[in-house]
């Protein structure tokens, strides 16, 4: 594979190659005419004391050496040049690798692992390759050249030496599987740790939340051991692959000389002959030991190269064939009869079918894990489906160039990634070309223009880390407008206001459904409130089309839709999102609350206390005293478990009006689960404390909270053996 890979560098820098083989070359003159030198020195001049000669052959080095300079010089640029070229060429292949691809490629290569490849394997393939072109070269040439001048001088005592080299390369033989080995099992852990880094930098509030400092830190120690110990033998190996050929090359020396001065003691060889042999006796064991002195770094690259190949073999999920201009969408996005996975082999769609108009504000709402998001991914081509088709218009997205897709679509997400660098640069990378009066004028309609102008730097303000120096509000204005300068066909927007504050939802969401008026907009939401203001509601339940149509005619249905619309009913928030509070009529949703009077509701209904909470806090620990029944105003929370053997699993996911903990109000046993916010939440707690005393004068109350905590403790035993029996 890296002969493959030399040839390519080859053929792609003929000239910077040709400069290297020039320098090579010099080298071998100046190297072998040195050595020659001395048996005309001191046979042809210093013995028969002839100044002419000595002043040819020293003028001959002289000029020799100089040329050798210049072509050294020019190799070595050669070599930069090559190395940049090589470095550049392979960073900028894996890059664009990497582009296309989507969620399979990032679960199975984590960031830390991807930079390694460019940081590490890609400069130790570059040494490798510039090594055995110039070192590896010039010592094989020299070995050949070097044992031909032998030969025609004692054809014996070169035998010996050829026969001798063999020893030279003896431990590559024996230790090269060894070090393939240890290097393979390196790597792996070297990914392992990758991994860890990157895993504790992106999930450091969940590290905290669950205590996993110590369990983190033992396993990257764990590893970091292990992988100490490997590098002890790795180095071990690679230094013996060094150190072994100066033992042969020192014993097969020993040899030739005893051997030569043998010869020249019985008069075969003249002392100028002796003296030449051995010093380019000398030049081949070098050159020896400087082939074997490549092999490590032809070793290291393998491994490299192989995990290089491990990237680019990767095919995206995404195949870019399609070749037509997708036209000017107009009527209808569809998918037919789609089938997709996340996992193989478990579909989050089976047979799914949609088709959206093109016209007006449609929601797509559903339960957290309905696959709202799944089908807006396949509608912008972020994956494709493993059966059916998703098509616009009628044509199949796969036929047409994803460019001419892309380029008719906006899309805001819920966390969009602004990059550092100015608010211009950021609205404008949809669209480098765009006017200032474009720019403005988008920015103007995702009603940011004006906080721009109101900033000290204006549009040149620079964006710090993902848009910290930004509030949540501007800056899913800031993408919005990033995605209204393309002047989209359709916009699309993924929980763009879900987690904003209530004031600014609603203020962004009043941009949005003004936008509508001018263009298709495709929305994914939970927050119905929002939802119910558009045309149109698809309404997704365990990844199928529920049910459709306006909030009104979705209300008179009397399905999923109505239920999750009561469910978020009933709070009353503060302004800026704060506070809130419940009203009585919501809490007779709830299953332990039906049939109580109005009056003890009302009691209730006040004894609630609001609670912010920021992602990634443990609202309650498994194990920990329950004391409080949680309602959630707004915000979305994960219910995990852990198994007796520390396995953690998420086994549901809650959200705007869903409720957790209603055991604590019964009495103060320890949690089942834990409870951590996936984005900022507004909770409404009611304390057993305060609860007690008004359960004990409703045993209605009291009754019905029995049979839930019986159901509840069931239900979690279940969970907890499935865990536990695995
Ligand atoms: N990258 C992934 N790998 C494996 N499964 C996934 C992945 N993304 C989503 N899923 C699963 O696919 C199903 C649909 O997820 P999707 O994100 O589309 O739902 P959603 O309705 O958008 O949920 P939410 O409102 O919580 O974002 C869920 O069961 C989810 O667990």
């Amino acid at each position: 594979m890296l002969w493959k890979t030399i040839l390519t560098s080859i053929r792609s820098s003929p000239f910077f190659t040709f400069l290297i083989v020039l320098g090579v070359l010099f080298d071998l003159l100046f190297q072998y005419f040195s050595s020659l030198s001395y048996k005309y020195l001191i046979d042809k001049a210093l013995m028969p004391r002839d100044i002419e000669a000595l002043a040819i052959i020293v003028g001959v080095l002289l000029a020799l050496g100089l040329l050798n300079v210049i072509a050294g010089i020019s190799s070595d640029y050669a070599k930069a040049k090559l190395g940049a070229k090589m470095l550049f060429d392979y960073r900028l292949s894996l890059f664009r690798h990497m582009l296309p691809q989507s969620h399979r490629f990032y679960e199975r290569f984590q960031v830390g692992d991807l930079l390694a490849r460019y940081s590490e394997d890609i400069p130790v393939i570059k040494t490798a390759v510039l090594q055995t072109f110039s070192g590896g070269l010039l010592s094989a040439l020299s070995v050949v050249i070097g044992l031909s001048i032998l030969f025609t001088m004692e054809w014996k005592l070169t035998l010996l030496a050829l026969g001798g080299s063999i020893l030279v390369f003896i431990p590559y033989r024996m230790f090269r599987n060894r070090s393939l080995a240890l290097a393979n099992v390196y790597y792996g852990h070297l990914e392992q740790f990758n991994g860890s880094i990157d895993e504790s930098m992106k999930a450091y509030r969940v590290i905290r939340v669950f205590d996993l400092r110590q369990s983190m830190l033992t396993k990257v120690e764990g590893i970091l051991h292990t992988m100490a110990s490997i590098g002890v033998k790795r180095s071990f190996v690679d230094s013996n692959l060094n150190r072994m050929p100066v033992l042969a090359i020192s014993i097969l020396t020993a040899i030739i000389l005893a051997y030569g001065s043998y010869l020249t003691f019985d008069g075969r060889l003249s002392i100028g002959e002796f003296i030449a042999f051995n010093s380019i006796f000398v030049t081949v064991g070098q050159s020896m030991y400087g082939i074997s002195a490549v092999l490590p770094h032809f070793l290291a690259a393998r491994t490299s190269l192989q995990r290089l190949q491990q990237v680019m073999d990767w095919k995206p999920d995404v195949t870019e064939r399609g070749v037509q201009e997708l036209p000017t969408i107009r009527t209808h996005v569809e998918l037919r009869d789609v089938t997709f996975a996340y996992v193989p082999g478990e579909p989050v769609l089976r047979h799914f079918d949609l088709s959206i108009p093109l016209s007006g504000h449609t929601s797509i709402v559903g339960a957290s894990g309905s696959g709202k998001s799944t089908v807006l991914q396949l509608m912008l081509r972020f994956a494709d489906p493993e059966s059916g088709a998703v098509l616009y218009d009628g044509r199949d997205i796969r036929e047409a160039r994803y460019a001419s897709l892309l380029g008719q679509v906006g899309i805001v997400f819920q966390d969009s990634i602004l990059f550092h660098a100015s608010i211009r640069d950021n609205i404008v990378v949809g669209k480098p070309d765009a006017t200032k009066e474009e720019m403005e004028e988008a920015a103007r309609a995702a009603g940011i223009h004006e906080t721009i102008i109101g900033f000290r730097d204006g549009y040149d303000t620079v964006i710090r880390n993902h848009g910290d120096n930004l509030s949540g509000g501007q800056r899913q204005r800031i993408a919005l407008a990033r995605a209204l300068l393309r002047s989209p066909n359709v916009l699309f927007l993924d929980e763009a206001t879900s987690a904003l504050d209530p004031d600014t939802e609603q203020s962004v969401n009043e941009t949005i459904l003004s936008l509508g008026r001018s263009r298709p907009i495709i929305s994914v939401t939970h927050r119905l409130a929002y939802a119910a203001l558009s045309d149109r509601i698809i309404v997704l339940d365990k990844g199928r089309v529920a049910e459709s149509g306006s909030h009104e005619q979705l209300m008179e249905q009397d399905g999923v839709y109505r239920r999750m619309w009561e469910k978020q009913q009933g709070f009353v928030l503060s302004r800026g999102g704060g506070s809130a509070q419940v009203q009585a009529d919501r809490l007779q949703q709830l299953p332990f609350f039906q049939g109580i009077e109005q009056g003890a509701l009302d009691q209730i209904s006040r004894l609630f206390v609001a609670e912010k909470f920021e992602a990634g806090e443990a609202v309650v620990e498994q194990g920990d005293q329950g004391e409080k029944f949680y309602l959630i105003a707004r915000g979305k929370v994960e219910i995990v478990v852990t198994s007796k053997s520390g396995e953690r699993r998420k086994v549901a996911v809650l959200e705007d009006g869903d409720h957790f903990g209603e055991i604590a109000l019964m009495q103060h046993i320890p949690r089942t689960a834990t409870v951590v916010t996936a984005t900022t939440c507004l909770l409404l707690s009611l304390s057993y404390e305060h609860f007690h005393p008004l359960m004990m004068r409703h045993s209605s109350i009291r009754e019905a909270l029995e049979a839930t905590l019986q159901t509840r403790m069931q239900g979690r035993e279940k969970i907890h053996a499935s865990m536990d029996s695995r």
